[in-house]
């Protein structure tokens, strides 16, 4: 509880920081509201006192009660319209400007990438995503709640001073409160229970409209079994939706006609035990009223109910990125030039929820200055073995040394600052061709991109675009559409912005390209491994599981299931006669005789 107290006074405080007038007027005009309320009561009690007392009526009290009354009533009215307005416009600009930006941050300001693997992860992503809203709205809905209280109060008090039966109304209304909370949480329970049917039908929508695998449905003929599969998914949840809400429904009906059957049997009694007709009077007003507070007092219920689904998640995010930059913190800066080089010591790596690690007690030596490949069959653990070098997993077991610092010391952001990477599953940045290139070094200068164009061989791509680097790249937004080998060409360049990385990672950089492309790339990346070499002693990094390609490298990693079973150079590895020399053979065989005989240059 006292952790929700922190949250809601923590809502409050950027509910002030962030818009402080709107905040002030909001409280204002609520705590206005509620005063508004009680004076409503109370001159309408004065009122009827007036009025039925036994001497003279007093003309002037009646007056200011009577003028007191309406003025409240009217000031009760438009201030809570206008109050209810405002709170909800406060909440949405605090829930867009300060609570959404800290969700965006903790989904990609965190270090790695394995959080956004996790389902329990992305689970409460979903939940909390554009649900900022909601977060500081909890807030308010426990603030507007107590202000209830304070108004049921007031109710109350002057319903027992003017005709005691009308208490009656009491556990009329708290029977119906519970009923009503009742088919609230039904109705939150039936959400939670559809939340993953939710997510089933949105994937299957998204699988028959976009390109990509539409394709594939288009070709196989199965649109209208996904399409009927998506319809029943969304049967189920609208089936499950109604039932939750008949339900909740029934008990809050059942809840009002006990309210009216107490509201009768109180007032009934209030005019057979001999009431005034101004307590009769006060009773039906003051019943009337009894029945708005009420209402009140669901909506907030169901609010404050309804926030939990909300803060749940995203108080487990917090503690969840709280607890990993508490383990990483700011560690030390790497070195400027590679001395040595980089060093795995028995390092591990196990996926969340994988049965065999992924990688498996890999030791070996990258040699500052080197082009080291990593070959494999798919699946052998190349790409996991790239992403721990670039800090994006943490090793299960072993270290990673950089020059003999535990790359695990190292702050993270300025390793990543000092190394490049063209990834296996780059990304396709839909804005100019200019920028999608020139993020790979935003601090770098103009000329830096286009250097970085040539690096990767993409010139001819930049010719054939109707406006060169101010082409606006991908369909989403109106661009030019690219193959699958421009959009890997244009990573390449992204990747070749850095000029002296200490790594330089270049995960399948030709498998969306042609034969005579693959080759004159793997040409210009060996050139450009001697010119990092030689400025930052930098290590250029080729996965691949095309073995020709690599074989220019002066080291060669072969990877088995997670395991390092050979390394060395081309020569020595064909020497060796192992599995790389088994396979290179096969490869080059094949390649022969799909190519007439003729093998790629190297
Ligand atoms: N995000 C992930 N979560 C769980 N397991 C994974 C994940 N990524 C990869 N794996 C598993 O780890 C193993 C190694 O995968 P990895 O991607 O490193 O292989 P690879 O050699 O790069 O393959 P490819 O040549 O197909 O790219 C595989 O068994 C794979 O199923």
């Amino acid at each position: 509880m006292t952790t929700y107290l922190r949250l809601w006074t923590e809502m409050f405080r950027l509910c002030w920081r962030k818009r402080p007038g709107m905040t002030a007027l909001v409280l204002l005009l609520q705590l206005v509201n509620t005063a508004a309320f009680a004076v409503v009561g109370l001159a309408l009690k004065a009122l009827v006192d007036e009025m039925s007392s036994g001497g003279g009526v007093d003309v002037a009290a009646l007056t200011v009660a009577a003028f007191g009354a309406a003025l409240a009533f009217a000031l009760d009215w438009t201030i809570g319209e206008l109050a209810a307005v405002l709170t909800v416009h406060l909440v949405d600009s605090v829930g867009l400007t300060g609570v959404e930006p800290e969700i965006l941050g903790i989904c990609a300001g965190l270090d790695g990438i394995d959080h956004l693997e996790r389902a329990e992860f992305l689970d409460r992503v979903t939940a909390v995503r554009g649900q900022g809203w909601a977060v500081v709205e909890s807030a308010w809905s426990v603030l507007l709640s107590v202000l209830v209280v304070v108004r049921l109060l007031v109710t109350v008090a002057v319903l027992a001073s003017a005709a005691v039966w009308l208490l009656l109304l009491v556990p009329g209304a708290a029977v119906q409160l519970w009923l009503d909370a009742r088919g609230k949480r039904r109705v939150i329970a039936t959400e939670v229970a559809v939340a993953g049917d939710v997510r089933l039908q949105r994937a299957l929508f998204r699988l028959l409209t976009e390109p990509a695998s539409v394709k594939e449905i288009q070709v196989a003929g199965v649109g209208d079994e996904l399409r009927a599969r998506q319809r029943a998914v969304w049967d189920g949840i609208v089936r499950a939706r109604t039932s939750a809400w008949m339900t909740a429904g029934i008990w809050s009906s059942a809840g009002w006609l006990l309210f009216a059957v107490s509201y009768t049997v109180g007032l009934g009694l209030t005019v057979a035990r001999g009431g005034s007709a101004g307590a009769v009077v006060l009773a039906v007003t003051l019943g009337a009223q009894l029945r708005t507070v009420l209402e009140s007092a669901l909506r907030s219920s169901t609010a404050a109910a309804e926030s939990r689904r909300v803060l749940e998640p995203f108080r487990w995010l917090r503690r969840y990125a709280a607890e990993q930059r508490r383990r990483h913190g700011s560690g030390q800066a790497p070195p400027e030039k590679l001395r040595d080089g980089i060093t795995l010591d028995r390092v591990s790596f196990r996926y969340h929820g994988g049965v065999a690690p992924a990688v498996h007690e890999v030791s070996v030596t990258l040699p500052a200055g080197s082009v080291v490949a990593v070959v494999g069959e798919y699946g052998s653990g190349k790409t996991t073995l790239v992403k721990l070098l670039a800090k994006m997993y943490e090793p299960t077991s072993g270290a990673i040394r950089v020059d003999g610092a535990d790359l695990g010391d190292l702050d993270t952001a300025q390793w990543r600052l000092a190394m490049s990477a063209a990834f296996q599953d780059f990304g396709r940045y839909e804005t100019t061709l200019a920028e999608a290139v020139g993020l790979g070094d935003i601090t770098a200068p103009e000329t830096a991109r286009q250097a970085a164009i040539e690096a990767a061989d993409a010139n001819g791509l930049v010719d054939q675009l109707p406006d060169g680097p101010g082409t606006l790249l991908g369909t989403r937004f109106g661009g030019r559409g690219l193959s699958e080998g421009q959009w890997q060409k244009v990573a390449l360049a992204r990747a070749c912005m850095r000029t002296s990385p200490l790594l330089f990672v270049l995960d399948e950089p030709t498998a969306s390209l042609d034969a005579p492309s693959e080759h004159l790339i793997f040409q210009r990346y060996m050139r450009r491994a001697g010119e990092i070499a030689a400025t930052s002693g930098g290590i250029t990094l080729i996965v691949s599981h095309r073995f020709s390609t690599v074989a220019d490298a002066d080291l060669i990693l072969v990877l088995e299931d997670g395991r390092l079973i050979e390394s060395g150079s081309h020569q020595e590895l064909l020497e060796h006669g192992g599995t790389y020399a088994d396979l290179y053979g096969l490869q080059a065989t094949a390649y022969a005789l799909g190519n007439e005989g003729t093998l790629p240059a190297m």
